[in-house]
Parts: structure tokens; sequence; C-alpha cells
């Protein structure tokens, strides 16, 4: 399809060049290109995204496409916090990134769904704003709340008060071809909405489809293709849109955005993918393919997701990208702390961090050794507690700050250690609650270790799955020293040691190295240099991202009980469940499988759970 699509355009460009000639005249087209591209992955992307990206990363992304040649890049949206909360640093992104549009002539157009909108837009210097209706009168009342003419009306008054700013506006209708609530959308709707919106001076409106119909009553230069690649036919409707004049396409960096929620659906036709069938059929985009599959590949890892686009991915996989930044030229194989942690609590004793799908509790008492006072067994447990009922929550990372990763319960004369009864209020209650809530946890935890670690700390990494160390964690089971004995904590180290090594390294009170635990197999990277933890924990979890989260809770159910009950009637009684549960309808399980026959590899497990489809 793709080749005789590219076929197609190549002779299509040698019969027209006089209408890509008089295209590259118009409004905002590069003088290089004979193409526009509206690149919409830093708005129409990030949207669509659960977790909100920093502002930083926004900025880089639109500096980033910038250099790579793309002159027209939908910036943000002004739109209530409350429905987008994604892009509610909408006028602090202009702000940054205003000086660098100015130098390079770029457009920054950025949604107005209303006046306050638009106003808001105004303010933060946009020049370019983007309206939009849908042409049925279901998904207008689902989306809008209103219908297709109070949405227009609306759409009317923000036109006007552009204009009166001098502000350029763009019309985006939604629901061309059909409305996932009333089927398919009357052709002469379509018409309607576009005609409405071209009278309130759009310079140009979007569709998808129904070209033919359209082009009997409006010129091509006012219409532009934005191309959802649900089905794999993205690249080619680009091809047969840009057959029949079309010269003005929307896409997205990598794939992003779009429509993730349908099963086994991409999301917005990757800008990598368009650019390249142009660029191989001999139409000039005025992108650099190599520089922006790199921009692709960094906002992939930026945002913790697989890279969408199939050009993009190759290329980078052939290392035919070249980096998209100077910093990185230097630095080309930069992979370090590819996540963008961004802190979501901080309870002084700890902290807490989110990127994508995981978090990170670290532990921030060093000057008293990361020791475990009762409110921070408390905030941790609540925060094991609280994780694990968040189904968008597949990893969780346990870290230290300082020189000790954690040494134990703590010995402080302030603290009663007695314990006068077994609930939660006493001190053993509370280390009791803490254990029992990490090794319950359904995500796959990891414990993320660069020092010491004394009795109950080194209860606290083994009660975690996964142990990423450098070579400065020790563990020191010192409670024997101290007429204490490892009570709680021995279940865990006896599992996850074996017996007679817990028991020797317990009656001893000795240092355990990293070196003896990984040779039983219980440490699981060992790193020379603290310094690359980050950049290890990061690759790691991005290898997590592959698996599915609800299987890692069975698989780590199954193993507890492997230990606890092996050959016992809990034990049968949950392999029966499990392996039945995974083959229903809705599970992570026939999902998965389904996307192993049509070859798809590297689930996004994110996508799959954020569209709330399966129903465990
Ligand atoms: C870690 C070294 C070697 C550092 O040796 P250092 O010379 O004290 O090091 P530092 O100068 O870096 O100082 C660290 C600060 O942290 C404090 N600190 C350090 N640890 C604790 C603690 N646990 N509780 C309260 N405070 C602690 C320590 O007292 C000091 O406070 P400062 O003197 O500056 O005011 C030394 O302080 C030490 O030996 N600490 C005790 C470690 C230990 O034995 N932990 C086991 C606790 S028992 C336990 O966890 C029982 C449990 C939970 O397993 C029971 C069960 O499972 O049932």
């Amino acid at each position: 399809m793709l080749r005789h699509g590219s076929l197609k355009m190549k002779r299509f460009v040698a019969r027209h060049a006089a209408s890509a000639a008089l295209q590259a005249g118009a409004r905002y087209a590069s003088t290089s290109a004979s193409v526009k591209i509206l690149e919409v992955g830093p708005r129409d992307g990030l949207q669509n995204i659960k977790t909100s990206v920093p502002t930083p990363v926004k900025v880089e992304l639109i500096q980033r496409l910038a250099e790579a040649g793309l002159q027209a890049i939908e910036a943000t949206s002004f739109v209530s916090p409350k429905w987008v909360p994604q892009l509610a640093d909408g006028a602090a992104v202009m702000g940054k990134i205003l000086p660098l549009a100015s130098q390079r002539g770029l457009r920054l157009p950025v949604l107005t769904p209303n006046i306050k909108g638009l106003q808001n837009a105004i303010k933060a210097g946009a020049k370019e704003a983007v309206v939009f209706a849908s042409a049925t009168e279901a998904f207008s009342k689902k989306n809008q709340n209103c219908s297709v003419d109070d949405a227009l009306a609306q759409a009317e008054q923000v036109a006007a008060e552009a204009r009166k700013n001098d502000i350029a506006i763009r019309g985006v209708i939604s629901c061309i071809f059909s409305d996932p609530y009333s089927g398919p959308t009357d052709p002469e709707q379509v018409l309607r909405v576009a005609q409405r919106l071209l009278q309130m001076g759009c310079y140009e409106t979007q569709t998808k489809r129904l070209l033919e119909i359209l082009l009997e009553h409006i010129p091509a230069n006012k219409l532009a293709g934005h191309f959802h690649d649900t089905y794999g036919q993205a690249v080619a409707n680009v091809v047969a849109a840009y057959d029949m004049g079309i010269r003005s396409f929307d896409s997205s960096v990598a794939g992003l955005g779009g429509c993730p929620y349908a099963k086994g659906a991409k999301g917005n036709l990757a800008t990598e993918d368009m650019v390249y069938t142009f660029e191989e059929s001999g139409v000039a985009t005025g992108v650099d393919l190599q520089r922006l599959a790199a921009v692709g590949d960094w906002i992939s890892r930026q945002l913790g997701m697989p890279n969408s686009s199939r050009a993009g991915a190759a290329l980078v996989a052939k290392g035919d990208s070249v980096p998209s930044t100077s910093s990185e030229k230097s630095e080309p194989k930069a992979v370090a702390n590819t996540r963008t942690w961004k802190e979501i609590e901080n309870a002084g004793e700890f902290k807490v961090e989110r990127a994508g799908n995981a978090v990170k509790i670290t532990l921030t008492r060093p000057h008293k050794g990361n020791s475990m006072t009762p409110a921070m067994l408390e905030g941790l447990t609540s925060l094991f507690n609280t994780f694990a009922k968040d189904k968008a929550i597949f990893h969780v990372v346990l870290a230290a700050e300082g020189k000790y990763f954690c040494t134990g319960m703590d010995l402080s004369g302030g603290t009663d250690r007695t314990s006068k009864s077994a609930d939660e209020t006493s001190y053993y209650g509370k280390v009791r609650d803490l254990f029992t809530a990490i090794d319950d946890a359904p995500q796959t935890t990891i414990a993320l270790i660069d020092g010491p670690c004394f009795g109950g700390g080194v209860g606290l990494t083994f009660a975690c799955d996964v142990r990423i160390v450098s070579k400065k964690a020790r563990w020191t089971l010192t409670e024997i020293k101290l007429g204490l004995s490892p009570a709680i904590i021995s279940p865990y180290l006896a599992r996850e040691w074996g017996v007679a090594f817990f028991r020797e390294a317990m009656l001893a009170g000795r240092e355990v190295t990293p070196e003896e635990l990984q040779r039983i197999g219980t440490v699981h990277q060992l790193i020379d240099d603290s310094d690359q933890l980050g950049s290890r924990l990061d690759d790691y979890l991005d290898k997590l991202d592959r698996c599915a989260p609800q299987s890692a809770a069975a698989c780590k159910e199954l193993v507890k009980l492997a230990w606890k009950d092996p050959g016992g009637v809990k034990q049968d009684a949950f392999i029966e469940k499990t392996f039945d549960g995974m083959m229903q309808p809705g599970s992570e399980g026939e999902f998965g499988i389904k996307q192993f026959q049509q070859k798809i590899k590297n689930i996004d497990w994110g996508a799959f759970w954020d569209a709330g489809k399966a129903k465990l």
C-alpha cells in the first residue's frame, strides 16, 4: 500500500508541480517545503498522557522539533485546567518558547475553545488559535456539552475576538466520518460545519476523508488532513489526500497521543512516518528526518513510552538518527536518567516522586541514618496501602538519601518500643504493618541501595522484590549484638537469603557484602559506580514497563504461596484461579495474546490500563 502510494505520489508531483509551487507560497509554508506539516505532539500528544509532563520537558520538546525543521507546532492549549490538567502550564510554556518562535519564525497555534481561553492565549503571546466543533450532535453533546450550532456560535465568538486582535484562526472538525455514539456522519453536515468555520475567517479547516464532497465546495488549500493510525492506514490516507491536492497535514512526533484507547490502536500519525513517506517520494518537507527521529526517541524515553513511529524507531535502531541538541552530541549514548521524576509528596522523613507508572519513595532522614520513627513507619505503610489500590502504579522504588540506606528501628530515647498491644498503635504493630504492606504490594518493588543497612533496614531491602545496589551497599543484622532478634523481618530474610545463609549471618551479626548476595542470586544488579544507579534504575524500569502489571501481581502471589504453602490447598486454588482469570475476556492475557497474533511486540501496558478496558 505504502509503496504503491509513494509511486503514485512521485507521478503526481511530476504532473502537478505548479500546484505544489502555489502551495509553497501560501501563508505559512516554509520556503523549502512542498507540504505544510503541523506538529501536534506537544498539544494533542501530551494532552492524552495521564501523567503530567514537566514544563521544561514540553519546552525542550518544542525546541527540539524546531531544530529538526518543523515550522508549525501546536504548542499547548488554553482550556480549563479542570478539563485538561496536563496542559495547565500553557502560559508558562508559551513564555519560554516565544523568543525562539520569533527568532525562527515559528508558528505556534494553541487550542482555545472559548473566549476566556483565547484571552489567556493572547495574554500569553499566542498569534494563532484553534477552535473546534463536531460534525455530529451526539459527539458535540458528549464532548462540548452543547449542540453543534451552539458550538459553532461559541467558535464564532472566539473567531470574531481573534480577528479583532489579529490572531489567525484554524478550525477543527471532529467526527467527520463517523461518531462513536451515533454512527456514520452525514457528509452534508461536515460540509456545513466546514463552511461555517471558513466564513468565520478560519484560514484552514482540518478534515479526514470525505474529500471528494468537500473539494466540490471548498478549495484544497483551505483543507488539512489529520489522520489517525488506528488501522495502519494513516500514511495511505495522507498519500490519497495529497493526490487530491491537499498540501497541509497534521502529525505527532513518535505518534504521541491521538486515540490510544481502542485495543491495539495507534494514536496520531507519527510525523517521522509521514516525513519519511514524503521525502522518499521526492516531496520536500523541510524537515531533517534523522534529527526528527532522535526527537521521537528522546521524548519516548522521557515519557517512558514506546516510540510509535516505525520509521523513527528503525532509524534510531540503525543508528541513522542524529542527536537533536548540541549537548547530546557530546554524549551520543546519553541514556542516563532518562525518566523525569516529579515530586508528588514530601512528608519530611521521606518524599515521593513519580515518573510514568513508577513511583519512588526516598527516605530523607539521613542525619539519623534513616532510622525508622513511628511517624515514618505509619507514613510508609499508608503509602504502600494507597498504592496497592492504584492500578496506574506498576512499580514502586525504595531509595534513601545519605550515607546509610536505613539503620533499622529507631533506637533513640524518644521512641516507645514496648509492645503493650499488637495493634497498629504499638511500635511492634507499626513495624509489622509496614513489612506486611511492602510484602503484599501488587506492584513490583525495587530497592535501590547505595549504602549500609542495619537491622530493620536490612529487612526493608529484602521485603522488596528486586535489589539494584552499588558497591557501597552492606547488610548487617546487628540485633544479636544489642540483645535483640530480627523477629519481624526474619520471614523475609529466610525467604530471600535461604535458611542456612540467614542463620549464620544473623547469629554472627556480621556484615554481608553485595558480592556474597549477588552470588546467591538475591542482589540483582551490582553497580561499580554509585552515580550510575539512577540510570540503571531507569533502564530497569523501561524493561518492567513491558511487563503486564496484573500479571506481575499474580506472579508475586504465586511465589509467595510456593514459599508459604507448597503443595497446599491455598497454592492449588490460587494456581487454578490465576490460569482461569488470565484467559478471560477483558484480561491482560486476552489482550497480550491478541497483540502477539497481530505481531505487536512491546505492549504498552500503561495505555491498556489507562483505557480502563480490563475489568479483572
Ligand atoms: C549506623 C551506625 C554504625 C553509624 O555510626 P555513627 O558513628 O553513629 O554514624 P554517624 O556519625 O553518621 O551518625 C548517625 C546518626 O544517626 C543516629 N542513628 C543511627 N542509627 C540509629 C538508629 N537505629 N536509631 C536512632 N538513631 C540512629 C546516630 O545515633 C547518629 O546520631 P547523632 O549521634 O548524630 O545524634 C551506628 O549509629 C549504629 O550502629 N546504629 C544502630 C544500627 C542498628 O543496630 N540497627 C538495628 C536496630 S534494631 C532493629 O532494627 C530491630 C528489628 C526491626 O529488626 C526487629 C525486628 O525485626 O523484629
